[in-house]
């Protein structure tokens, strides 16, 4: 169709339905499409009702009927709400996931937007000290611990949310009685300041940075303004913040913006505060412990220049910024950067599509970098930056393997690990015990029989939680109480088989009753705020024992801890996923390297059957680098990725042969594909059963796809959700396409 007689009618709308196509409507009467730009919001009729889409393209025909295209009910944006760069960059992510285009755009956005709501978060209560608070001392509230907590709280942060409140203090009432005292105040102004850099001011109290940190920040900084990814490869400790920090320096005096994506877990108020301390511009924060207003606030800080930095989770990589400098991944390896649900994208993968499409540097850091990036940088796509030492004073971490083969386990602890934590104790330091198995104990087990209870809608067992009295599959999260007696044999004797933490827990308080013990988990975090009190209190020094799963053992400073005990690693060693090794490589790695961050020495202690086993070993002897590209080599050798590209479908269904059959068609889809358009190097493997066949009642039916190149496998897919969807048992069951997958479960 020629420009010349393009008149724009129609309007292709993205709509947040699970299908896989844009829907049509007419240009309404005596509108013009000038004042209808593509990516504004629009409400428009669906069935009974209405509903909230976007606008991605006009078009001057549609292929239905004329008079069956309802006009759209209204605009809800005078401007595109994204700007171009990140608009096109959303349309091609949803294309590269294979993901409906609606559900894939319209989920990014913040949930008030979706829903139509206006461009405003409106002005946010904050409180603040009063003259007279100022002038209160803690010691004047000695008898309300509530309120002088408070009163920390605020002269350490100045202005304070009533989230904020409610999650760091806990209380409302001490809250109440400090403004009756008229100690505090609320006020409201819009959040952020669009002239933070004008204002912006860093602090010179910076560390002197050594050799190699100093070489990252100057590479950093000679490549403004251009794509340059660098992966910042330091081992724990090396002081990759401190890098951060100096390469942002620039960018910000510049008048740009950082956005910088974090692990869930990593996102503390000691992060938070570090970058605080640094600069003294807002920083808009996104992650999951907002409310829709906050989260809405967030983005348009970043969206509208009033925020300098931009910290979040997987999902802020969606988020607008008014003029970005610098895309900034830390923890690049961490699972939880790719979205293992819904729509599946990788963000640091996304991280790197944006830095190329907006000419920003990236970078990426890691102790323990995934392979795919590894290879990027040690083929030179990617500049590759080390630091090879612990910044500061800190010493590298000594290790020691326990061999518990034939060892009395007292609740999980050998003799031998007691005495080490015992003596670490006693010098004055902090242990950290990390198991990565929350609950009591994995299994309940008849002492007589040997029946195991098993959750009924999972292959998997309940896992015993003593203090709740419940058996929870951690799977499909059903729970049911303890019984009292064997199903099968009527015996009493109903133990629990393995340890968790809560078992550890126990155990710990047992053998020293003198050392209050802090146990980090999802069980005892589930309370808002409670998990930054435990870190706080950690840091504070208040306990000495410190215990917990990879929410406490990963990507936290606590300088006081000499000694990291990682209580049980078989598991983990004969794993049939070709990527096992790599992650426990990972998390052995940043376990290890909470240990011995000042000045004290660190020792990491790991129990195990299989001392001599040959992850281990080369892991210790040579340390994550050198473990990391043996593995590299052996997945070339393999034919695995990074050197392949792999796509999963996964179907699952309440009737297993329903998920199999749907599999089984769709794969004779993809060969004939293959034959049809001459594909090179295409491979389906399966359909298979899913290494959990049988998840919360559907049975798990899996097809791989693996390719040599990138572009081919996405040629082959191309078309074929279409055709899958076109399946008459597709509508059986529930199906799902996984680019990339980092997850084979
Ligand atoms: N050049 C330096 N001199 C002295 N101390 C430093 C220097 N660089 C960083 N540090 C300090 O060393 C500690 C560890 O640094 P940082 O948290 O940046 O390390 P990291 O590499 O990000 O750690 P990890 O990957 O283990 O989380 C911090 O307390 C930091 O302030
Ligand atoms: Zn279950």
């Amino acid at each position: 169709m020629s420009s010349t007689n393009f008149t724009p009618r129609y309007l292709k709308v993205a709509l947040s339905v699970p299908m896989r196509r844009l829907f049509d409507y007419r240009l309404p009467e005596g509108e013009s499409a000038t004042d209808w730009p593509a990516g504004i919001r629009v409400k428009v009729p669906f069935g009974k009702s209405h509903r909230i889409g976007l606008l991605v393209e006009h078009a001057s025909s549609t292929e239905w009927q004329p008079e069956q295209v309802k006009p759209a009910q209204q605009r809800l944006d005078d401007q595109p709400l994204l700007p171009e760069s990140l608009w096109q960059l959303s349309l091609w992510s949803a294309k590269y996931y294979q993901h409906a285009l609606g559900d894939a755009l319209l989920s990014t956005l913040p949930t008030k937007l979706r829903e139509g709501g206006a461009l405003s978060a409106g002005n946010i209560r904050q409180w603040r000290l009063t003259a007279a608070g100022q002038q209160t001392t803690p010691a004047c509230l000695s008898r309300a611990k509530a309120q002088q907590h408070l009163l920390s709280l605020f002269q350490q942060e100045q202005a304070l949310t009533d989230n904020a409140i409610a999650e760091q203090a806990g209380s409302r009432s001490a809250l109440l009685a400090m403004e009756k005292k008229a100690l505090i105040e609320a006020f409201s102004i819009a959040s952020g300041d669009a002239k933070w850099g004008e204002k912006l001011q860093i602090s010179s109290d910076t560390p002197v940075l050594n050799k190699e940190q100093a070489a990252a920040v100057a590479a950093i900084r000679g490549s403004q303004q251009q794509f340059q990814p660098f992966l910042l490869e330091g081992v724990t400790g090396s002081g990759k913040t401190e890098v951060y920090l100096q390469a942002m320096a620039p960018v910000l005096e510049a008048g740009k913006q950082v956005l910088m994506l974090v692990p869930e877990i990593g996102l503390t108020p000691q992060t938070l505060s570090r970058f605080q301390k640094r600069f003294n511009c807002p920083i808009a924060m996104l992650h999951s412990g907002l409310n829709d207003t906050e989260r809405l606030d967030a983005w348009l800080q970043a969206r509208d220049n009033r925020a300098g930095i931009v910290i979040g989770t997987r999902s802020a990589i969606f988020t607008p910024c008014h003029q970005l400098g610098m895309i900034i991944v830390d923890e690049e390896h961490d699972m939880s950067l790719k979205q293992q649900e819904g729509y599946r994208y990788h963000a640091r993968d996304l991280a790197v599509a944006r830095s190329q499409k907006e000419q920003l540097p990236l970078l990426l850091g890691s102790a323990t970098p995934s392979l795919e990036t590894l290879q990027n940088a040690l083929h030179g796509r990617y500049q590759h930056l080390q630091l090879r030492s612990r910044a500061g004073n800190a010493q590298a971490v000594k290790h020691q393997l326990l061999d518990i083969k034939g060892r009395p386990l007292d609740q999980g602890f050998s003799p031998e690990l007691l005495g080490l934590i015992k003596q670490h104790l006693h010098n004055d330091g902090q242990v950290l015990v990390f198991l990565n198995r929350r609950g009591y104990a994995p299994s309940l087990i008849c002492h007589e029989c040997g029946y195991l209870e098993e959750c009924r809608r999972c292959d998997a067992y309940y896992t015993l939680h003593q203090r709740t009295g419940l058996l929870q599959c951690h799977h499909c999260g059903s729970q049911k109480p303890v019984p009292h007696q064997c199903p099968e044999c009527g015996s009493t004797r109903l133990l629990g088989r393995g340890v968790g933490t809560e078992q550890l827990e126990q155990a710990l308080q047992r053998h020293f009753p003198e050392h209050p013990c802090i146990r980090i988990d999802r069980d005892s975090t589930r309370r808002k705020g409670a998990l930054d009190a435990f870190l706080g209190q950690i840091k504070r020094g208040e306990a000495k024992l410190l215990l917990g799963t990879q929410m406490l053992a990963k990507g936290h400073h606590f300088p006081e801890v000499t000694l990291v005990v990682i209580m049980d690693v078989d598991g983990a060693l004969f794993s049939a996923d070709f990527r096992a090794p790599e992650r426990l490589g990972q998390l052995i790695t940043q376990v290890a390297g909470r240990a011995g961050r000042a000045g004290k020495q660190g020792t990491l202690v790991m129990q195990t059957h299989h001392p001599e086993h040959i992850l281990l070993q080369d892991l210790l002897q040579n340390g994550y680098g050198h473990f990391a590209r043996t593995a590299l080599s052996e997945r070339k050798q393999a034919q695995l990725p990074p050197f392949r590209h792999l796509a999963l479908f996964r179907a699952e269904s309440h009737r297993s042969e329903d998920a199999e059959a749907f599999l089984m068609q769709l794969s004779a889809l993809l060969q004939q594909k293959l034959i049809e358009s001459a594909i090179e190097l295409g491979a389906v493997l399966g359909p298979m059963p899913a290494p959990m066949e049988r998840k919360a009642g559907r049975f798990r039916w899996q097809l791989l796809l693996e390719s040599a190149e990138r572009k081919t496998l996405h040629q082959w897919l191309h078309g074929i959700l279409v055709q899958a969807e076109k399946l008459p048992i597709s509508r059986k069951i529930r199906w799902s396409l996984d680019i990339d997958p980092q997850d084979l479960s």
